[in-house]
């Protein structure tokens, strides 16, 4: 059995090769010139990495023909909110052309090959209070360029299923995080400016955006694993949430993660970090994919964030 996994050298895309591995699948990356190869660098003997830049059809093709993957987890995207604000059409065409070059190389080929496409809880965008928790049947109101990026990605999924027959998973998954997360999401920042206080590296002020906004957090490991249950058991042209079930406030996961250090911490506003529309609430319901698959998550919060701020505080 042979997976594609495009972003392999990210976040999720390190921990969906661990996973792949361990379960005797053979692993194909995708990286850019530019990738950055430090959450991949323990596993560069187990797994083949092709340098394909996905906006570009030519490069996809060739890649597809290449590799003829059973198995492709699409992982690869700009993914940080607040980048889709400052350059929106790039983020709508560097997500929405990576994956439809990947689906009309797949069909030009004539493959069979079960996709898995990461969709996102963002999608909801808006959600009144009488929504919650938030359902695959909920309606779709994107506040943000990125949002509006993953709901063409998202009806693409359904789109290329039912036009041609392609094995589309949609997975819808809800803010997750854990070690090697990237600086910039809140759960990272948060932590790593925790662990540079105590290195001495900084003042002890921990800048924060909005403490408001309320997020249901999943563990990256739990999200994985959730990926290829998605392949094993889902249905083609499905969407399904993946989720804990549960949000707190960010003031709560910030008062969670000060618990665990001894150092006195100022928390400061800094209004650069807010963002024109912030999603108010997203608490997920995942009884859908649990029906299918059997997932759901096992990592408790506590474990992710302990694990989230000794990762950074082993970062030279
Ligand atoms: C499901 C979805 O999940 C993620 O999108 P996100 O929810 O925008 O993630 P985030 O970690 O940037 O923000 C979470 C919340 O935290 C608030 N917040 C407060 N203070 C800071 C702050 O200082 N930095 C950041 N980044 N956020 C802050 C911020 O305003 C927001 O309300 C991505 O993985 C995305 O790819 C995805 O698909």
């Amino acid at each position: 059995m042979k997976a594609l996994v495009t972003g392999i050298s990210g976040f999720v895309g390190s921990h969906m090769a661990e996973y792949l591995l361990r379960q005797g699948v053979e692993v194909v990356g995708t990286i850019r010139n530019r990738s950055r190869m430090e959450h991949i660098r323990h596993l560069l003997k187990d797994i083949r990495l092709v340098e394909c830049e996905l906006r570009d059809p030519f490069s996809v093709e060739t890649l597809i023909d290449d590799v003829r993957p059973d198995l492709i987890f699409h992982l690869a995207a700009q993914s940080f909110v607040p980048t889709s604000w400052n350059s929106p059409i790039d983020t709508i065409h560097n997500n929405v052309a990576g994956q439809v070059n990947i689906f009309e190389a797949i069909r030009r080929f004539g493959l069979d090959t079960k996709m898995q496409i990461a969709c996102s809880s963002e999608e909801y965008g808006h959600v009144e209070a009488n929504e919650v928790p938030i359902k695959e049947t909920n309606p779709l109101r994107p506040l943000s360029p990125y949002a509006i990026s993953k709901v063409a990605q998202d009806y693409l999924g359904y789109q290329y299923y039912k036009s041609y027959g392609l094995h589309v998973i949609r997975t819808r998954t809800f803010n997750h995080t854990g070690p090697r997360r990237g600086e910039n999401f809140v759960t990272s920042n948060f932590a790593k400016q925790i662990a540079d206080i105590e290195k001495g590296k900084k003042p002890p002020v921990l800048h924060v955006g909005n403490l408001e906004a309320k997020r249901d957090f999943t563990d990256v490991r739990d999200v994985v694993r959730a990926y290829w249950l998605a392949l094993e058991k889902g249905e083609p042209g499905e969407d399904y949430n993946i989720a804990s079930g549960t949000c707190c406030t960010i003031a709560e996961m910030l008062a969670l993660l000060l618990s665990f250090s001894k150092e006195k911490i100022e928390v400061k506003t800094d209004p650069s970090r807010l963002r024109p529309s912030d999603v108010e609430i997203l608490l997920g319901d995942y009884e859908k994919f649990h029906k299918r698959t059997g997932w759901r998550p096992e990592i408790p919060f506590e474990q992710t964030m302990r694990d989230l701020l000794d990762y950074w505080r082993a970062q030279p």
